[in-house]
């Protein structure tokens, strides 16, 4: 089916819902992160700027291209939609791309030393099939918070030329970006991960 501006179809609902369970577990405070689904080869579907994720209608999503160029007149997109961006242009496998502002990814992010944290001995690993996590470890990458967003975007896609297989990243102080196949897979990953978040915080507070 052609999707329209007033109708972006099933995957619309899938972020409107993906969007009410971030914000009810508080992943989403005030009007932060953003939610995006690959429509086609050229376009996707993308929260609205400012908008409360948890209070999420059609109205609150909005079509872009790929390059960036607004589809729904009259329309803001997310301040980061490049960095949702540059992951649809590196992969047709990349169908959806969530971003979250939870505590334990923001509080990580800031205490970690050096630019990445790795997270193991954790079952719920074991729930990310898709992901590489040779001996049941993962590695994500943690960037500088930057509010030039075509520049952190450059730097991510850097790191992912590099790393292929990275599954997420944090961002210092800010929050979490990850993907998946589709709006599905994504928010499970979000779900395990903020889990695996939330495990590494208890832990390092219980034993520094
Ligand atoms: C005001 S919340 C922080 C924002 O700057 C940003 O980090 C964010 O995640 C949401 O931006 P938005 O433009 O609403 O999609
Ligand atoms: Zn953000």
């Amino acid at each position: 089916m052609e999707e329209t501006h007033e109708h972006l179809g099933a995957r619309a609902a899938q972020l409107i819902s993906a969007g009410s369970f971030f914000y009810h577990r508080g992943w989403m405070p005030a009007t932060a992160g953003g939610l995006s689904a690959r429509l086609d080869d050229h376009r996707m579907v993308i929260t609205e700027s400012g908008r409360n994720k948890g209070e999420l209608g059609h109205d609150g999503l909005m079509m872009v291209d790929l390059d960036g160029n607004v589809l729904s007149p009259g329309k803001q997109p997310s301040a980061e939609t490049f960095l949702h961006i540059i992951l649809y242009r590196r992969s047709p496998r990349i169908g959806a791309v969530m971003h979250t502002h939870s505590v334990s990814a923001t509080v990580l992010s800031r205490i970690v030393e050096g630019a990445e944290l790795t997270l193991t001995d954790c079952e719920v690993l074991r729930t990310l099939p898709g992901i590489a996590c040779r001996d049941a470890s993962i590695t994500l990458p943690i960037f500088g918070n930057d509010q030039d967003i075509p520049q952190l975007a450059a730097q991510v896609d850097d790191h992912m030329n590099r790393h292929p297989d990275t599954p997420g990243y944090l961002i210092e102080g800010h929050g979490f970006y990850t993907w998946g196949r589709d709006a599905a897979e994504a928010r499970h990953h979000v779900e395990a991960f903020e889990f695996l978040f939330d495990c590494e915080l208890q832990l390092r507070r219980l034993k520094p």
